[in-house]
């Protein structure tokens, strides 16, 4: 099953299932966050009609209370950042509020000059728990979906941790759909990158070092995993600051993230008024 998460005719946060390019809202699941469940997504009664996919404002799949990164999780990248290969998922927070939709503008800011892409594979939590086992990770997994976990390179490395590179308001999309484990397996699924049509990344899950058990696994051992909360898995090589001449977004780029059995997440690039 496919759902995507949009603004409805009022205005007001609305959840759809996807079938083709109509959107059916679900009734009784307004979005997907700590409240929802595998279940109650699964089960979860709809209109009948339908509204057209194209012309919604899509907005980020997920609205979660956790989100953890994991950084320098593909040999390619790290090979291109010179760094070591990590022994521990090497783990970063954004926040809900850093979050767009498909189609929304990344936000480029004032204050930096330095403003990345990089191309994830993103889990989306749908039973909550501590310390979780490898082998039961994915009964705990509500689906899969895309996102840009854009980064501003002239903050990130400003200190040892990352986190003022990486938490910018409305600088992160995330969507265009969630897609549900019967429908789609990540162990092996082609991932790739396009500025303005341009191939910069392209990878394939397999590559992952630390896998999404093991992502599940090792971030619940210290906190308590809830519905919605979002896992970005990492991003492979090609990104703009290793690049030479590095490449940074600019505005009136568009820049699309391709994940196999997914879809497209596109957004423009826009300075920030
Ligand atoms: N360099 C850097 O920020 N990398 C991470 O975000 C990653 O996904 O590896």
């Amino acid at each position: 099953m496919r759902f995507v998460a949009y603004r409805d005719e009022d205005g007001a946060e609305a959840l759809g299932r996807l079938d083709g390019d109509r959107v059916h809202r679900l009734h009784d699941v307004r979005r997907i966050d700590h409240e929802v469940t595998s279940e109650s997504l699964r089960d979860a009664s709809a209109d009948g009609a339908g509204t057209p996919l194209d012309g919604l404002e899509l907005l980020p799949v997920a609205r979660p209370g956790k989100i953890f990164c994991v950084g320098l999780n593909y040999r390619s990248h790290i090979a291109e950042t010179g760094r070591e290969l990590p022994t521990y998922p090497v783990l970063f927070p954004k926040f809900a509020s850093n979050l767009i939709g498909h189609g929304a503008a990344i936000t480029l800011p004032p204050e930096s000059e330095q403003v990345d892409y990089e191309a994830e594979l993103a889990v989306v939590i749908g039973r909550g728990g501590r310390r979780i086992a490898r082998e039961d990770a994915f009964d705990h997994v509500l689906g899969y979906t895309i996102c840009n976990d854009v980064t501003m390179r002239d903050f990130q490395y400003k200190t040892h941790q990352w986190t003022q590179g990486k938490a910018w308001d409305d600088s992160t999309p995330l969507g265009p759909v969630l897609v549900t484990p019967d429908e789609l397996d990540p162990g092996r699924l082609a991932i790739s990158l396009r500025l303005n049509g341009e191939e910069m990344q392209s990878s394939t899950t397999d590559l992952l070092i630390f896998d999404i058990p093991e992502l599940i696994a090792v971030t619940s051992q210290f906190t308590r995993l809830e519905p919605g909360d979002v896992i970005l898995t990492g991003t492979p090589g090609g990104v703009g600051f290793r690049r030479d001449p590095q490449v940074f977004l600019a505005d009136g780029d568009v820049v699309e993230v391709e994940i196999e059995g997914i879809g497209v997440l596109r957004n423009p690039v826009r300075a920030e008024a």
